[in-house]
C-alpha cells in the first residue's frame, strides 16, 4: 500500500501520509518506523520550522479503501530535500512502501536521487491534475473546509464564515505557490490551466529579503503587519490631491506601487515593515487582479485561493476577498480553503489510491 504522496515544489515539499489504525497494530514493525520518521519530523527543527499549526495538522478517523485511519500532513523546505532524503534512508522508509506518489516539479528533478538514495520509485502525477483531485478529495472529507471573509477590512466586523462548497462548478483555483497558475475547473476532470504569473509567493519573499533583510517567510510576514504601504506606495490623492471621481478611483486607491520610492526623503522615511507590506499587498493586488480578469473572461463567479503563499497570511487573504468583492461590484467570491497547501500532495496519493477523482 502506498502511504505517502509528496508534492515537491520550487519553495516547499508537501508530504501527506495516510496511517490506517487497522494495519499498523502498535506492535507491528512498519508502526514503530511510521512513529520514529513521524517523531523526527516533528520535532526536527528543519522540518518544524514552518510554524505551530504543521504540528497539528492531521485528519482523524478517514477511510481509503476500506481502512480507517489519519492523514498526516507535514511540510519542509525543498532545499532540504538532501537531509529528508538522508533521514528516509537511516530511517528506513523504504521498508514502509516501494513506491511514494509524488508530483510537482521537484517529483522530476529529484527522481533519480529517490532511487538512488533510498531506493524509492517514484509514481509521478502532474501537479495541477494533483491539485484538483486534492481539492476534490478534502472538500468531500473535510466538512469545514471552505470559508470566506465578510467585510474583510474592517477589524471589527470582519467575520471568517462557512462557504457550502458542495455544489462547486464552475469555479477558478489561483495556486499561489513560488509562481502563480490559474485553472478553471467545470467538472471533476474536466479543467484548464486558463494563465500564470512568475510574480507569486516566490516573489514576495525573494523581494522582501532583499528589501529587508529577513530571513524567512514567517519573519517577512511579521515585519508586513506592522508596516504601512501607503509610505512606499503612491495613492490616487498623491497625484490628484483627493479622489479621481469620473472613473470611480478613491484616494486611496494604491496609484503605483512603490511609486513613492523615487524620492530620497520618502525612501529615507519607510522603514522595513513598510517595504514588507509594500511587497505583499502589491503581489495581492496584481494576483487579485489577474485572478479577476481570468473569472469574468471565464464567466465563473467562485475564486478559490490556495497555495502556501496563504499561510499564516491574514493580510492577503483579507485583501483578496476585499479586491474581488469590490472590483467586481459584489459579483465574485473570493473563497479560501484550510488545508491551503496541501491539495497536491493528497492528489496524487487519491489518484493512485484511485478513490473517485
Ligand atoms: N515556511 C515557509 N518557507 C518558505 N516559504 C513559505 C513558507 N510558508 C509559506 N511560504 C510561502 O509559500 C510559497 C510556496 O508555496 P507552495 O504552495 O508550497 O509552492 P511551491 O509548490 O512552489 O513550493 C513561498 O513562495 C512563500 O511565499
Ligand atoms: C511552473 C509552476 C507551475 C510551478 O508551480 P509552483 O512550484 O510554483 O507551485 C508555477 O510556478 C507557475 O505556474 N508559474 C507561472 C508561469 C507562467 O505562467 O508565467
Amino acid at each position: 500500500m502506498p502511504w505517502f504522496g509528496m508534492d515537491i515544489g520550487g519553495t516547499l515539499v508537501k508530504l501527506v501520509y495516510f496511517e490506517p489504525y487497522d494495519i499498523l497494530s502498535e506492535e507491528s514493525q512498519e508502526a514503530e518506523t511510521l512513529s520514529k520518521i513521524q517523531h523526527y519530523l516533528k520535532s526536527n527543527s528543519a522540518y518544524g520550522a514552518t510554524g505551530k499549526r504543521d504540528a497539528h495538522l492531521q485528519m482523524d478517523n478517514v477511510e481509503i479503501q476500506g481502512h480507517v485511519g489519519t492523514l498526516h500532513f507535514i511540510r519542509f523546505p525543498t532545499s532540504e530535500m538532501r537531509v529528508f532524503l538522508e533521514l528516509a534512508k537511516s530511517k528506513g522508509i523504504a521498508t514502509l512502501a516501494s513506491t511514494v506518489c509524488a508530483t510537482g516539479g521537484g517529483a522530476y528533478k529529484f527522481e533519480e536521487d529517490f532511487k538512488r538514495e533510498v531506493n524509492l520509485e517514484l509514481h509521478k502525477f502532474d501537479e495541477l491534475d494533483s491539485l484538483i483531485c486534492g481539492i476534490h478529495y478534502i472538500e468531500a472529507n473535510c466538512e469545514e473546509e471552505c470559508y470566506y471573509f465578510n467585510n474583510p477590512l474592517n477589524e471589527e466586523l470582519c467575520e471568517k464564515k462557512h462557504f457550502d462548497f458542495s455544489n462547486p462548478y464552475p469555479f477558478l483555483v489561483v495556486n499561489i505557490g513560488s509562481g502563480v497558475s490559474i485553472l478553471a475547473v467545470y467538472a471533476p476532470g474536466h479543467y484548464k490551466r486558463v494563465t500564470g504569473t512568475s510574480l507569486g509567493g516566490g516573489t514576495f519573499l525573494g523581494l522582501c529579503c532583499l528589501l529587508t533583510g529577513c530571513e524567512t517567510f514567517e519573519e517577512a510576514i511579521a515585519l508586513a503587519e506592522m508596516g504601512d504601504s501607503t509610505k512606499v506606495d503612491k495613492l490616487v490623492r498623491d497625484i490628484y490631491g483627493g479622489d479621481y471621481p469620473k472613473f470611480n478611483l478613491q484616494g486611496d486607491t494604491v496609484a503605483s506601487s512603490f511609486g513613492n520610492m523615487i524620492s530620497k526623503d520618502r525612501v529615507g522615511a519607510a522603514s522595513k515593515e513598510d517595504l514588507a507590506r509594500a511587497t505583499l499587498v502589491t503581489i495581492t493586488n496584481n494576483i487579485g487582479s489577474i485572478a479577476r480578469m481570468c473569472a469574468v473572461n471565464e464567466g465563473i463567479v467562485k475564486v478559490v485561493f490556495v497555495g502556501n503563499f496563504l499561510r499564516v497570511n491574514p493580510i492577503s487573504m483579507k485583501l483578496l476577498a476585499y479586491a474581488m468583492d469590490f472590483w467586481s461590484k459584489g459579483t465574485l467570491k473570493a473563497l479560501f480553503l484550510e488545508h491551503e497547501g496541501y491539495f497536491g500532495a493528497v492528489g496524487c496519493l487519491m489518484e493512485l489510491m484511485k478513490t473517485g477523482c
